[in-house]
């Protein structure tokens, strides 16, 4: 799967070990950066995905700050991206399965790699439930605010 993955400086070391993990098992990963330790804004990184989302150079998007907070709030300023806070698989499979995420942001001060990575596979792995939920997500699609 296309893979698209972007952070702020305090998720720097999840994001290379999740970009790894995911290459060994042969998805093709686009690091959107950074690529070091240094201070940035979670909003720059967040629309690069946001932005990668909606171009088509992926199908999915990790976005990892501190909390997770910010950047997710980024990423879902695009109205082509639906990116969930999520810190545990369920919620993670529940974001696909019920709300059609086709990103998902998490802390990196909050939750260890482990965690990460089972949140990861089960947003990866869970399909769209479609019917009644494909409503509601049209219904986010075109805003009626
Ligand atoms: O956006 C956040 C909080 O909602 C993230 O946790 C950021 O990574 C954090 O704000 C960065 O903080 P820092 O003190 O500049 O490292």
């Amino acid at each position: 799967m296309r893979i698209a993955i972007a952070s702020d400086h305090a998720a720097i070391e999840l994001k290379a070990a999740l970009a790894d993990w995911l290459r060994d098992m042969g998805h093709d990963v686009t690091d959107l950066g950074p690529d070091t330790a240094a201070s940035v804004d979670y909003p720059d990184y967040g629309y690069k995905l946001a932005a990668a989302l909606a171009d088509g150079t992926a199908e999915r998007g990790i976005a990892l700050c501190g909390s997770g907070i910010g950047i997710s709030i980024a990423v879902n300023r695009h109205p082509k991206a639906r990116c969930a806070l999520v810190a545990e698989p369920l919620s993670a499979a529940l974001a696909r399965e019920h709300n059609d995420a086709n990103a998902i942001a998490m802390g990196a001060r909050l939750i260890g790699v482990e965690m990460a990575k089972a949140c990861v596979t089960a947003f990866l792995a869970t399909e769209f439930g479609g019917d009644r939920h494909q409503r509601r997500v049209d219904k986010l699609t075109t805003p009626a605010l």
